[in-house]
Order: structure tokens, then C-alpha cells, then sequence
């Protein structure tokens, strides 16, 4: 605000009174003023950067902690493009926000307000003039601001939908090409890319709608200077000098009122991300650790070994037996209470033992089996393991010792190696191809060129589904688990193979416990204990033995699936 002053100064001085010996030092002190103005705006803007930087740093890591700290239930109804958008468009509308548009905002409210009360103290007439125009100013933002807010939110969640869109396609790209479905794919892109350019297109005409009313404030300004401090200068109430100073503040209160529209739709865009953010950031994990959790199970581990007289187990309260107990468990999904996906489901598994889980599909065989892991909690009952309730066990202690080899196979885009040792990071090479052999890989492991330094891609793409299951068993079995439970893992892989992995399993009988779910017969045979499942509800039990005597639902697959075996469809007692 020095500058328009000091130009001022040098009319009024210099030329009009004639002062020439005072311009060198006017210059001069212009000079100096730039000097420090651009090493001012420079170091500042260097420390709006560093503070939207640091603080995005902060929050992205905020948000990816968050994702794994939230539940099954958050992420069965959060599309992951949504989740994308927070992490990469949303954080940037806050970085854009924090290192730019607050800068750019406090340089203009700074910027209006500092140059108009300089211009009272200047002439205070021609500056009450000029403020009447504020009030419009006002009034246009505001008006401005509230039409965008819906619209921003909008644009907001169709990019979403956007980015859903390409992610389920890129993983899904085998099945559109197999069904030849790209161009119904393309015409469903389009009609999102279309939505999301209309939203766009909404929120310029809202900006058409205000931007020219602010730009007419502009112009105002100007012309009240013009008329009006003409006027005043021609009556000898106001100098030249003064008019120029004045014309020069003209050009800094300008530029507020012309920027005030943008920075609003910046201020838009900014509050749409933030409420997306904050939903993730304050989202709550229905499955939750009880505070004293580690306490708690600690006190009952002593009890426990003062009880049965094995005093060495106390000293392990972290480490998990493997006993499970289901003590009448009935459970229903959140988003469907009143389907109950479980019934009743009560059994015992020893530390050590093997159960086989048996059911047509649906029949929720894997709904069960989560619920040992915690990843949902039981709505009826309780699933109790080494005699202490699921819920009071510490979630990491839990997890870390319950191994799920999922139906769905994930591997992440590593070596094979990598893959391997991903819950057993210091785990070396021996332990690494001893937990392949159990799983059956390590002859096709070693069968490739680069062997365990094999790069697989993402989801592990160049492997079968059969080599994908056993490397996700042999990562299960490298993570040492104290209950490991197979779902449908050996489904894609062949008989000998099968049979194989379940010698090496049977060799490891007593260290662990095994719950194996299966369509096959073969694979839970050799069970302590096989439940047979059936809408939900155990309706066999047994061990083989006894359940094919029973001559029920167990005995009628058994016996199917030893007529297909052998080629014969009946004759079977
Ligand atoms: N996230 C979910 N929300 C609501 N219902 C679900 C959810 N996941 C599964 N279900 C339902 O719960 C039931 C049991 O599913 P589950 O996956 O446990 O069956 P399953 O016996 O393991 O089947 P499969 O042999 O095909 O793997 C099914 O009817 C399914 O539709």
C-alpha cells in the first residue's frame, strides 16, 4: 500500500510543486519497497506451500490409517473409487485451499480493507462513495457461494462415481472382453463422463450467473472515481496527486472484488471435500478393542494357569491355544437385520484339532468362520476362544494368530518371496520354501525362470488360480497362526496336489487348529469334526466315520461325489 502513496508523493512534489531533488529518494524508496514486497510474497508463499503440504501429508496418512482401522461393514458399502476420490482429488482440494486460496484470500480482505481506510484518511468523500458499493460486493458472494455449494458436492460425488466406474473396469477388464461387452461398458462410461461434464458446466453457469455482477462492481469503482474525484479535483477539494494515489488503491480494491467469485468456488470445492473427509476420518468401526482389553486377558490367562496347574501358560498371555466354542451364536449383516445369516450355531473345537465345514453355497460357511477372526461380531452369543470371549481379546492378538485364507485370493504386486513372508517379514529363504512345500508350491515356484524372486502382478496376475491358492496358503502357514481356517482354498487345485497338501497339513496335526471349508469330501474327511450347514444352521455332526453311518445329508454327498469319482451314479452303500 506503500507504492500508490509514494506515487502520489512524486506528482504532488515532483511534478506539480516542482521538488525535482526528491525524486532520486522517491525512487529509491520505491525500489526498496518492491524489493522487500517481492521477497515478502515470495517467503510467504514458500510457507503456505510447506503448510499445505505438511498438513496433506498428515492427513492422507490420517485417512489410510483410518481405512485399516474401519470394518467389513464400512468397505461392503463404500465404493472404492469413493475412497479413492477422498484420498487423491479430496486431499487436493485441501491442499489447493490451504496453500493458495488462504493466502490468496487474506491478500485481498487485507488488500480492501487496508487500501479503503487509506483512502479515508486520503480524501474521505470520494472513499464513503467507493464503500457503498461493498454491500452488493457482499451480497453477490454470498449468493454466489450458496447456489455453488450443492453444485460442488455434486461434481464431487459424479467424479466419484466416475472413478468407481474405471476401477471396476480395469479389474474387471478379462470379463468384458469375454462377454465383448466394451461398447455397452463405453456408453455407461460415457453417460458418467457426460454427468460429470453437465455438474461441471452447472457450476460455470453459476458462475456466469454471479461473475458479471461482481465485474459491473468493479467498473463502478472506477467510474465513481472518474466522476466523482474529477468533480472533487476541479472544485479544489482534492489534489491530482491525491486522485492518482487514489486511481492507484482503485487498482488494488479492484482486484479483491474481481478475484472474490473464484475464491469462493475454490471456498466450495474445498468444504465438499472436507465433509467427504471428515465422514471417512470420523466413520466408526463397528468391531471395536476394548480399552483394557490386554489387561483383561492377561488377568485370565493367569486364572486360567493357576486352575489347571500349568503355571508357563501365564507367562503367554498373548499367545492364543487355538480352542474355539460357539456358544448358540446366531448372526444377521448390519445392513440386513432381519435375515439371520447364522442360527444357533453351537460347537466345540479343541486346541489343535481339525474341523471341516460342509454346505451348499450360501448356506453361510464363511460368514462363520469370520467370526472367529472378529472381522463381525456375533448379534446373538458367543464366540469364545481359549475360554475367553472374542470381544475381550486385544484385536491385534486376535488377528495375528487367526488366519483366514479367503475364498477370494489377493496377492500383492511382489516376488513371489515377498508374498510369501508377508505376515513373517524377517522370516529367511529356508523358512520361506519349507512353508511352500506344505502348501504344495514350491515345485512350480522353482519351475519359474527368477524362481521366489518371481515378480507377480497385481491381484497376481500370471499365476492360475490353483498357484494363486497355494500361495496364499503357504503366506497363511508362514505367519505361524495358532488357528488357520482354509475357505475353499484347494477348490481350483488338482486331486493329487490336494491330497498332498492335506498329508502335509495332517503332519502338522496338534500344533494348530484347522477349520477347512470345503465342497469336496475329500478335503474334510480326516476331520476331528465335520458340521454339515444348511441355511444357516448345523444340521449334521460328527466325525466321518459316524456321519456316513448316519445315512443323512453328509452321506447323501458323500455318496454322490463317490459315484461321479468312479464313474457310477448308484450302487453305493
Ligand atoms: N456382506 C453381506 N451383506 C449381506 N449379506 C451377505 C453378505 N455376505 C454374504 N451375505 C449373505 O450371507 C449368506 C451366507 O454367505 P456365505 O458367504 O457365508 O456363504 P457360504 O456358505 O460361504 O457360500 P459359498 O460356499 O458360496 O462360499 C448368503 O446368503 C449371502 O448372500
Amino acid at each position: 500500500m506503500l507504492m500508490p502513496i509514494l506515487a502520489g508523493m512524486i506528482v504532488d512534489q515532483v511534478i506539480t510543486q516542482g521538488h525535482r531533488d526528491r525524486l532520486g529518494r522517491l525512487c529509491l524508496a520505491m525500489i526498496a519497497v518492491t524489493f522487500v514486497r517481492t521477497i515478502c510474497r515470495y517467503t510467504y508463499q514458500i510457507m503456505m506451500e510447506r503448510f499445505g503440504q505438511n498438513s496433506i501429508y498428515r492427513l492422507v496418512s490420517d485417512e489410510y490409517e483410518k481405512l485399516h482401522d474401519l470394518d467389513f461393514t464400512y468397505f461392503n458399502h463404500t465404493r472404492n473409487g469413493d475412497i479413492m476420490s477422498r484420498l487423491t482429488s479430496d486431499t487436493d482440494a485441501i491442499r489447493h485451499f490451504l496453500s493458495w486460496v488462504t493466502y490468496q484470500g487474506l491478500d485481498c480482505i487485507v488488500l480492501f480493507i487496508g487500501s479503503l481506510a487509506v483512502m479515508f484518511t486520503i480524501e474521505w468523500r470520494l472513499a464513503l462513495a467507493l464503500a457503498c458499493v461493498t454491500p452488493f460486493l457482499f451480497y453477490f458472494t454470498r449468493e454466489l457461494s450458496r447456489h455453488a455449494h450443492p453444485l460442488f458436492y455434486n461434481i464431487r460425488n459424479s467424479l466419484a462415481r466416475l472413478n468407481s466406474m474405471v476401477e471396476e473396469n480395469i479389474e474387471g477388464n478379462r470379463v468384458v472382453k469375454a462377454f465383448v461387452r466394451e461398447p455397452f461398458e463405453t456408453e455407461k462410461f460415457d453417460g458418467h463422463n457426460d454427468d460429470y461434464m453437465q455438474r461441471n458446466m452447472a457450476s460455470a453457469y453459476n458462475s456466469r450467473r454471479y461473475m458479471p455482477w461482481l465485474d459491473g462492481c468493479s467498473y463502478m469503482l472506477q467510474l465513481i472515481t472518474l466522476i466523482f474525484g474529477g468533480w472533487l479535483v476541479i472544485n479544489h477539494y482534492m489534489s491530482l496527486g491525491a486522485l492518482v494515489s487514489f486511481n492507484s488503491f482503485l487498482w488494488m480494491i479492484n482486484e479483491p472484488v474481481r478475484q472474490s467469485g473464484w475464491l469462493m468456488n475454490d471456498v466450495e470445492r474445498f468444504n465438499a471435500s472436507c465433509v467427504k473427509i471428515r465422514r471417512l476420518l470420523t466413520a466408526k468401526s463397528k468391531i471395536r478393542e476394548r480399552p483394557d482389553a490386554q489387561e483383561s486377558v492377561s488377568q485370565a490367562a493367569l486364572v486360567r494357569a493357576k486352575v489347571s496347574g500349568q503355571e508357563a501358560q501365564a507367562a503367554e498371555p498373548e499367545k492364543i491355544r487355538g480352542e474355539v466354542r460357539f456358544d448358540h451364536v446366531s448372526f444377521a449383516f448390519p445392513d440386513d437385520p432381519e435375515t439371520p445369516v447364522l442360527k444357533d450355531i453351537d460347537f466345540l473345537a479343541p486346541a489343535g484339532t481339525k474341523v471341516g465345514i460342509l454346505g451348499e453355497t450360501g448356506s453361510g460357511k464363511s460368514t462363520l468362520v469370520s467370526l472367529i477372526a472378529r472381522f463381525y461380531d456375533p448379534s446373538v452369543g458367543h464366540v469364545v476362544i481359549d475360554g475367553i470371549d472374542a470381544r475381550d481379546w486385544p484385536l491385534q492378538t486376535l488377528r495375528s494368530q487367526v488366519n483366514i485364507v479367503a475364498q477370494d485370493t489377493f496377492l500383492f504386486s511382489d516376488t513371489i518371496e515377498g508374498n510369501i513372508a508377508f505376515g513373517a517379514p524377517r522370516a529367511d529363504n529356508d523358512y520361506v520354501r519349507s512353508m511352500a512345500s506344505i502348501a504344495g508350491a514350491d515345485s512350480f515356484i522353482s519351475g519359474m525362470p527368477q524362481g521366489y524372486g518371481t515378480v507377480v502382478g497385481e491381484r497376481g496376475v500370471g499365476l492360475s488360480g490353483g498357484q494363486k491358492q497355494r500361495l496364499s496358503l503357504a503366506r497363511a502357514l508362514a505367519d505361524n497362526p495358532s488357528i488357520l481356517i482354509m475357505d475353499d482354498t484347494t477348490s481350483a487345485v488338482d486331486m493329487e496336489t490336494e491330497a498332498q497338501i492335506q498329508e502335509h497339513l495332517q503332519q502338522m496335526a496338534g500344533s494348530r487348529t484347522i477349520f477347512t471349508i470345503a465342497h469336496r469330501i475329500s478335503s474334510v474327511k480326516d476331520s476331528d469334526l465335520i458340521l454339515v450347514l444348511d441355511h444357516g444352521r448345523i444340521v449334521e455332526r460328527g466325525n466321518h466315520e459316524n456321519l456316513v453311518k448316519a445315512h443323512g445329508r453328509y452321506w447323501q454327498i458323500y455318496r454322490k461325489q463317490l459315484g461321479l469319482q468312479s464313474g457310477q451314479s448308484v450302487g453305493f452303500e
